[in-house]
């Protein structure tokens, strides 16, 4: 239910850094860092127009990915994804991305690399993680969820493809008006992968077209 309701006397999850200006590529935006303080992980926040105290607020949790995010790596869609999104909160002229160190679906970028090594050897993401002694996804939404509380949003529309972050951050009291889909278009080296997260995670990816990549 609501862990965020009622608790005046919880202790802050995270410290808050100094709001800046980002002009960027896609369009200026502001960036304010977050710590989270037992952990010391960094998360980070870019804002475009007034948010606070708005409903539906358009909505983008990224979670890291060094490979595609940084290095425009084909074996994921993560950084189209990424770019797409501050397109479409730029369009929209509002909104939000929160960029969440959850590295590998939570398990860091070693044990991502494990799994990389694996799915050369065939196996796909979701074994590869399992093999690895983890759980197919480790990510949780709590610091999302607390960052938007901090931002006095409670209602998102959410740009995802995955059903499990629109109730991962419910769990945390965020209303998640919608989803919006962040379709990429497949490639040789992510179609396996992407048709993976559709049979296996539940991902909502009905739209892409695998037939060139069978
Ligand atoms: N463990 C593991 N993590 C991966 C792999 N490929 C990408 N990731 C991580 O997966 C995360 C992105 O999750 P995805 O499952 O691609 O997509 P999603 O964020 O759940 O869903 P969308 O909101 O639709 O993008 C990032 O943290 C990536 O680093 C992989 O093969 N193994
Ligand atoms: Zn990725």
């Amino acid at each position: 239910m609501f862990e965020f309701q009622n608790r005046p006397n919880a202790p802050h999850l995270l410290e808050t850094g100094e709001r800046v200006q980002l002009p960027t590529i896609y369009g200026s935006f502001e960036l304010l860092p977050f710590m989270e303080i037992a952990t010391g992980k960094e998360h980070i926040a870019l804002t475009k127009g007034p948010v606070e105290n708005k409903k539906s607020v358009l909505l983008r949790i990224h979670s890291a990915c060094a490979t595609g995010d940084l290095f425009g790596s084909m074996r994921c869609d993560c950084g189209e994804q990424l770019h797409r999104a501050l397109q479409a909160i730029e369009q929209e002229g509002r909104g939000v991305l929160i960029y969440l160190q959850q590295e590998g679906r939570g398990i860091g970028l070693m044990q991502k690399m494990k799994a990389y090594k694996l799915q050369e050897q065939g196996v796909d993401t979701v074994d590869a993680n399992l093999q690895l002694g983890h759980q197919a996804d480790e990510r949780d939404y709590r610091a999302a969820a607390e960052i938007l509380r901090q931002l006095n949003i409670s209602q998102v529309k959410l740009l995802t493809n995955n059903p499990n972050k629109k109730s991962g951050l419910e769990k945390y009291g965020i209303n998640v008006a919608c989803c919006i889909p962040l379709l990429t278009e497949p490639n040789p080296h992510n179609a396996f992968y992407l048709q993976t997260k559709e049979k296996r995670m539940g991902h909502l990816l009905g739209q892409l077209n695998f037939e060139n990549h069978e």
